[in-house]
């Protein structure tokens, strides 16, 4: 187990600055998952740390020590990639025991570990079976059986999911999640997956243009985003985001609707509130903070989205429990908790208090 730091690391591919300038200390036995829209980063920063990529500045520590220019076998991290990248030609004990033998370990020592990692990770089944005759599911936890029985300081996955279907990926994030509770290890893992993030993490890292835009645990970047690109990337259907202009007496105004008090918040220089679709709720007119013409309803079985058209033309989604009784076309009041309203500057910086 080990904890990694990165002190202002920064990732120049010819004149294109991919990585500028992250700071970010990992804990011993922290699952952090980075995650961002395409071509942020991602993938470059777990390779910077694998030493797969050179930093073009900055440093990276593992366990307090400088690895910065160190080559990826002597970092004492064990990678899981997208493409299982197995052996076609050996066995299942093979593909595990790999790493094992070029590192000279004898024979009963290497059946203990393959053993041991393939009790884990349910493979005990398939020892003998090349991995064309595995499904894409087991042939992942093959490579993460690689992983763990290098016994790794900390194990990097770079998309491990993305080639399997709905089913098998929810089946295998369990099986991640158990073995970071059962190993008890560092593990560093991208995404584009929400459910990932929000389920694996004890913190994510939303990362933008080569930047981090906010580091924390999925409860506090759902519930207090720090500026609007976390506020509309984290939550599905994202969060409304709407114009309103405030004043130092806490009072916020919101465009085309009431005034509301606000102390939470520094309200003089308020631009934009959001509030997160499931937030908003069917009220009377007299109580309503928005109202809108339904346009289009979205049955999605637990829930319905209701796409509300405001009267400046800007649209609104509305997540209500099971099957909407409204229809499109018609009038709809909304409301909310104050507790639940967020607010920002012109900037989209977060104006909690
Ligand atoms: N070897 C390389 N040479 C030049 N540019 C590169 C190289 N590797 C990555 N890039 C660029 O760096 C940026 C970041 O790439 P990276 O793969 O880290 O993004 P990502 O966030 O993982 O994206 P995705 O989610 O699409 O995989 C992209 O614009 C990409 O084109």
């Amino acid at each position: 187990m080990a904890s990694i730091q990165l002190r202002q690391v920064k990732k120049t591919f010819g004149p294109v600055n991919v990585i500028q300038g992250i700071d970010l200390h990992i804990n011993d036995g922290e699952f952090v998952v980075f995650v961002g829209p395409s071509g942020c980063g991602k993938s470059t920063l777990l390779r910077l740390i694998a030493g797969l990529e050179q930093v073009s500045a900055g440093y990276i520590l593992i366990d307090g020590n400088d690895v910065t220019h160190a080559p990826p076998y002597d970092r004492g991290l064990s990678m899981v990639f997208q493409s299982y990248a197995l052996y076609p030609h050996m066995s299942v004990y093979d593909n595990i025991a790999f790493s094992l033998r070029t590192q000279g370990m004898d024979k009963g020592s290497i059946a203990r570990r393959v053993d041991e990692a393939a009790r884990m990770l349910q493979l005990g089944d398939y020892l003998d079976r090349k991995p064309k005759a595995l499904s894409g599911g087991q042939r992942q936890r093959v490579a993460i059986g690689r992983a763990v029985v290098r016994n790794p300081s900390a194990f990097l996955f770079d998309e491990p999911l993305s080639n399997l279907d709905a089913a098998l990926r929810a089946d295998t994030r369990l099986e991640i999640a158990r073995l970071h509770k059962q190993l008890g290890s560092t593990m560093v893992y991208v995404t584009h997956d929400q459910t990932e993030a929000m389920t694996l993490a004890d913190r994510i890292v939303v990362l933008q243009g080569g930047r981090i835009m906010q580091a924390n645990t999925p409860y506090d970047l759902y519930e207090r985003p720090d500026n609007t690109f976390v506020a509309e990337f984290i939550g599905s259907p994202k969060m409304n985001l709407m114009a309103c202009a405030g004043d130092s007496a806490q009072h916020l105004h919101i465009a085309n609707g009431p005034t509301l008090e606000a102390p939470a918040f520094h309200c003089a220089t308020a631009h934009q509130i959001g509030i997160r679709p499931e937030h908003l709720s069917l009220c009377g007119a007299d109580t309503a903070l928005l109202q809108g013409s339904i346009e289009q309803i979205e049955y999605l079985g637990a829930d319905s989205c209701l796409h509300v058209k405001r009267e400046d033309g800007s649209m609104i989604t509305v997540r209500v429990a099971g099957r909407s009784r409204c229809a499109p076309g018609e009038t709809v009041h909304l409301t909310a908790a104050l507790e639940s309203v967020h607010v920002f500057d012109v900037a989209g910086q977060s104006l909690r208090r």
